[in-house]
C-alpha cells in the first residue's frame, strides 16, 4: 500500500525515523551510518531508506522545508507506516549570543508564526512540545559526550527571509534559541496521532552575528547530531 507521497509498504519503515529537511542528508546518513540499507521512498525525490545501526532497525527520510511539507510526511508515516518516533535532524539559525555555530539545540518547544496548528486545532493555541522521554534520552547522550548544547524554545518560521527585523528581536528578547522551519508542525502532528517527536538541530547560521558554517564545517557539525540520534537507539524508547 502506498500513500500520496510515499511509495512503500507498511512494514518498510522502522518504528523510528530520522528526518532531515534535505533528502540528500537522508541519503548521506543511510550511506555512511547504516548497514543493509534498502530504499523505501523515491516519490518527488524525497529519499527514504531503512537499514540497521548497531543492530537496531531504523529509517531515515527527508521532510522537505517548512511545516506543510514535514506535516504531510509525518502524517503518512504515523498513520500508514507504523512509525512511532520521528527525530528531526535539522539545521537552525541562532537567535541568542550565547548560542554558537556548531552548537546543538534540542527543541523542548516551538513558537511559530505559522497558522498551520491553528488550522489543525480549529483555532486553539496548541503548545507544541517535544516528547519528554526522547528529549531526556538524547540530552543525556549529549551530556555524556560533553558537547555544547542548549535545550529550549525554537522559532518555527514560514519565512527563511524575513524583512521584519522586529520579529527576530522579539524572539531573542523572549529567549528563543534558534530559528528553523518545521518543529511546531511536527510536534502538533505527533500529538494528533499520539506518537512521539523530537527536533535536534545543529546551528549552521548565526542570525544576530551574521555568521555561517562553511560546507565542511556543516558536515562535521551534522555528524555530531546524527551520532546522538543514532546512539539513542541503544536506549529503549
Ligand atoms: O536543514 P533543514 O533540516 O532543512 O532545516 C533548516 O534548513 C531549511 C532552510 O534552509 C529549513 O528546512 C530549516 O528548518
Ligand atoms: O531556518 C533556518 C535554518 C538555518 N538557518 C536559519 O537561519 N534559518
Amino acid at each position: 500500500m502506498t500513500t500520496a507521497h510515499i511509495n512503500a509498504q507498511p512494514h518498510d519503515f522502522a518504528k523510528t525515523v530520522l528526518m532531515p529537511g534535505d533528502p540528500l542528508r537522508a541519503k548521506y546518513i543511510a550511506e555512511n551510518y547504516l548497514q543493509n540499507v534498502k530504499p523505501v521512498n523515491t516519490i518527488r525525490n524525497m529519499l527514504g531508506y531503512t537499514g540497521f545501526f548497531n543492530g537496531h532497525r531504523v529509517s531515515v527520510m527527508g521532510s522537505g522545508m517548512g511545516a506543510p511539507s514535514i506535516c504531510l510526511y509525518a502524517h503518512e508515516l504515523y498513520s500508514d507506516f507504523g512509525v512511532e518516533n520521528i527525530i528531526r535532524v535539522g539545521s537552525c539559525g541562532a537567535l541568542q549570543a550565547h548560542v554558537a555555530l556548531n552548537d546543538i539545540v534540542f527543541a523542548m518547544g516551538a513558537t511559530t508564526d505559522s497558522n498551520i496548528n491553528l488550522i489543525r486545532t480549529n483555532g486553539y493555541d496548541f503548545a507544541p512540545i517535544a516528547d519528554f522521554d526522547l528529549l531526556q534520552q538524547h540530552v543525556s547522550i549529549a551530556k555524556q559526550k560533553t558537547l555544547k548544547f542548549h535545550v529550549g524554545n525554537v522559532f518555527t518560521t514560514d519565512l527563511f527571509y524575513n524583512s521584519h527585523t522586529e520579529t527576530t528581536k522579539t524572539m531573542t528578547r523572549f529567549g528563543v534559541l534558534a530559528a528553523e522551519m518545521e518543529t511546531a508542525g511536527l510536534y502538533c502532528i505527533a500529538a494528533q496521532f499520539g506518537k512521539k517527536a523530537l527536533t535536534i538541530c545543529t546551528v549552521s547560521d548565526h542570525i544576530l552575528l551574521n555568521q555561517q558554517l562553511s560546507t565542511s564545517e556543516r558536515e562535521t557539525g551534522f555528524d555530531t547530531m546524527i551520532d546522538i540520534a543514532l546512539q539513542s537507539l541503544d536506549t529503549k524508547y
